[in-house]
């Protein structure tokens, strides 16, 4: 993995503030506010339906909110210069055309972001994929295409990446290789949100968490703060009860 240039990492805060979403009737995001910074590991918890997804698409300019902002490096996605330089993402890796063999799937991501087709190789082995490159993805496991995911995220060398539930359904080996390389991101000073149900998960990976329900922040703690003795299921249900 590439070093950080200098400096412009520390600048690299995601920021949501009062960001409001209806669907119809319902409220999935209620003036939402907080700030996921460089260096860290935010994760970012709650129940089903409290709008962590919808933050996340937000964050990333695939849906618009009602109200208040989600910024990147202090600007909207959609007025960000070269955005796939800035931010990264793995929504659903599931959600890849299986005929495409991985490298020709990275090189039309790089191709369609305007980043260097070099860059394919590079991710490839950041994630440990370039045995298996030349194989279609259809035929990858779970855990290959969150691995593949992984790498089209990495593409343009993010200072901030957003993962959706990215250790559902892996193997052990998998979750711990996810941990690993998330808590490596966040000490070459990279800016994380990560969404999980996955309490002793996120307990290891997480530096701080938000927890959100019915789309309003109601914990939002460095974990090292959390109390003595309590774990991050107490401190949770504790929050969400
Ligand atoms: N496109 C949509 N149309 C209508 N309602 C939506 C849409 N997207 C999300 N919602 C609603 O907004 C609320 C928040 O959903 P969201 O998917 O963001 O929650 P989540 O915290 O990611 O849930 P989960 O943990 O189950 O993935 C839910 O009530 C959901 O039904």
């Amino acid at each position: 993995m590439r070093v950080p240039p200098g400096g412009g990492w520390l600048c690299a805060v995601i920021e949501v503030c009062e960001l409001t979403k209806r669907y119809g009737g319902t409220t999935a995001l209620d003036a939402l506010t907080f700030t996921a910074r460089p260096g860290e590991v935010t994760g970012f918890l709650g129940p089903n339906g409290a709008g962590k997804s919808t933050t996340m698409r937000i964050i990333l300019g695939l849906d618009r909110p009602d109200a208040g902002t989600a910024t990147v490096n202090g600007a909207a996605y959609r007025g960000l210069d070269r955005p796939t330089r800035q931010v990264g993402a793995v929504l659903d890796a599931s959600a890849v055309a299986g005929g495409r063999r991985a490298v020709d799937h990275l090189r039309w991501q790089a191709r369609a972001a305007g980043l260097p087709a070099t860059r394919v190789d590079e991710v490839l082995a950041d994630v440990g994929l370039s045995d298996v490159a030349r194989r279609r993805v259809g035929g990858f496991s779970l855990g290959m295409k969150q691995r593949l995911g992984i790498a089209g995220a990495l593409l343009g060398d993010p200072p901030v990446l957003l993962f959706d539930e990215p250790v559902n359904g892996l193997d052990p080996d998998g979750v711990r290789w996810i941990r690993d390389l998330l808590r490596g991101f966040a000490a070459q000073g990279r800016t994380v949100l990560l969404s999980s149900h996955l309490m002793s998960e996120l307990e290891r990976t997480a530096d701080r968490v938000v927890i959100v329900v019915r789309g309003r922040v109601v914990a939002d703690a460095p974990l090292a703060a959390l109390g003595d003795g309590l774990s991050l299921e107490d401190f949770y249900l504790k929050a969400t009860t």
